[in-house]
């Protein structure tokens, strides 16, 4: 960008008030020279805005951010001399609030870089579905952040990689809410108990006819999609044979009804998430390796919450402001202590079951430590018990294929009266639970009944 040296402050103004997000024109010592509407509202100042430095009334900082332990957007714009784009943290009226910043050089007619345009995007637009939106602020977070908002606007394959409730479907919704599809349908697939028979209905639909009790034509998940988004939660599940379908669909873009003898055009952008460790599946044969390379175009890692440690009190104001109002309205100092030294396995799924409980506990507006304290203690995968060795020693003798000891095992435990501590004795999410028991009913049901609660 050159600018003319005769042009007036109003007609820059002018030029800032055309962009609709927050913008203002610094020189390279940092110092406002101009700034649009937009930006005078996000960051309401007693006094003369001109003349200030941006990093004291955005960050409310003394000095650069390069030099409060942050990365400078000026700064690198000023050395590569090129458009600079970089997520940062903001201090509104509102909070702090996670922003988009992009720096464009504005040189003289000698080539000079006189000045920087600045124009900030908010990047934690609430879902506006369900309101959701995704919090945190400490590094990991921030660096997780910035990839899902610069990935969102294109139409890449995201795949979010992370434990069970580090908040990969929330991600998916990030990632669709702020892309040029948010205005389409956003639609869920979870993976997991999709049996090979459902699997090509479910996705792909079927005509009227086309099996017993297909009694209407049926639209599948891919026509509904059609516009937005797909996401594929956890397709570390799908088994081998229905991922030569899915990489089929992937890859002509092409599917077709279940007795439907014409082609349809799939018009999606696909987002998958799992918690397994897909890579190391593909080493051992569990996941195809061509299936993986198509849907890893853009891997995104969910940090846990043991590497986001200074986000819980965060999230979890967050989670209380989310919840049924209540009595409660904060955390006591000793109840911040101790969600910063719990280990929560189960990620922030975890976090908000002990608020809701401690919600019911607490008759008053300060929630202590001894509400979000479970009876039972807390348990981790390790801490099951092992299965007497002796029925182990039989086993090895006669093995059975994982899945079937798998299933055979859910069938013992599908009795359990808390779900929730049964998940937790298990290493699994409540949500995975639920997913493998729904998935076992469903064996348990004949095909032909089945068939019938397809249509
Ligand atoms: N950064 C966040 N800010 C606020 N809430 C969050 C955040 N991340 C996750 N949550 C909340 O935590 C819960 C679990 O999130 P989510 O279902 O997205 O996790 P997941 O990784 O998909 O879990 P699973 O693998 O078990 O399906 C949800 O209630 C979600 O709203």
């Amino acid at each position: 960008m050159t600018i003319n040296p005769a042009a007036s402050l109003a007609e820059i103004v002018s030029l800032l008030d055309s962009i609709p997000a927050p913008a203002i024109l610094m020189d390279t010592d940092y110092r406002i020279c101009a700034a649009n509407d937009a930006y005078r509202r996000q960051f309401p100042h007693e006094g003369e805005l001109i003349g200030r430095r941006c990093y004291e009334i955005s960050h409310g900082y003394s000095s650069p951010c390069d030099q409060a332990g942050e990365t400078c957007p000026l700064r690198q714009c000023q050395q590569s001399g090129k458009r600079q784009r970089l997520l940062h943290i903001h201090n509104t009226p509102q909070g702090r609030e996670h922003v988009n910043v992009e720096l464009n050089p504005v040189r003289d007619e000698h080539g000079n870089i006189r000045y920087f345009v600045e124009i900030m995007q908010s990047a934690e637009r609430t879902d506006t579905h369900q309101g959701r939106v995704l919090k945190g602020t400490s590094p990991a977070f921030t660096r997780m952040l910035e990839l899902l908002s610069r990935a969102a606007p294109s139409d890449i394959s995201v795949l979010l990689l992370g434990e069970s409730g580090t908040g990969k479907e929330l991600a998916a919704q990030y990632l669709h809410s702020h892309s040029q599809r948010a205005n389409n349908p956003f639609v869920v697939v979870e993976c997991t108990g999709l049996t090979e028979s459902l699997f090509e209905s479910e996705l792909f639909g079927h005509e009227k006819g086309a099996f017993t009790g297909a009694t209407q034509r049926k639209p599948g998940l891919v026509d509904a999609a059609s516009g937005g988004t797909l996401f594929l939660d956890e397709i570390g599940d799908i088994p081998l044979a229905m991922q030569v379908k899915l990489l089929r669909l992937i890859e002509s873009g092409n599917y077709r009804p279940v007795g439907s003898v014409t082609a349809r055009r799939a018009d999606f952008r696909l987002i998958c998430a799992t918690h397994r460790p897909l890579a190391d599946m593909v080493e051992f044969g569990q996941f195809r390796r061509d299936l993986y390379y198509r849907i890893s175009a853009f891997p995104v890692h969910l940090p846990n919450l043991a590497q986001r440690r200074e986000d819980i009190v965060l999230l979890a104001q967050h989670l209380l402001s989310q919840l049924p109002a209540s009595h409660a309205r904060d955390f006591s100092e000793a109840a911040c202590q101790w969600l910063q030294q719990q280990e929560f396995p189960g990620n922030i799924r975890q976090l908000r079951n002990h608020i809701e409980r401690a919600i019911l506990l607490c008759d008053h507006d300060l929630i202590e430590p001894w509400h979000l304290q479970p009876e039972i203690p807390s348990v981790s995968a390790s801490t099951v018990s092992p299965l007497p060795r002796q029925s182990l020693q039989e086993l090895a003798r006669q093995p059975i294929p994982l899945d079937q000891l798998e299933q055979q095992y859910l069938q013992l435990l599908s009795q359990h009266p808390d779900k929730t501590l049964l998940a937790q004795q298990l290493g699994i999410s409540e949500r995975t639970l639920y997913r493998k028991l729904a998935a076992l009913r469903e064996q348990e049901i004949p095909v032909d009944e089945r068939e019938k609660t397809i249509g």
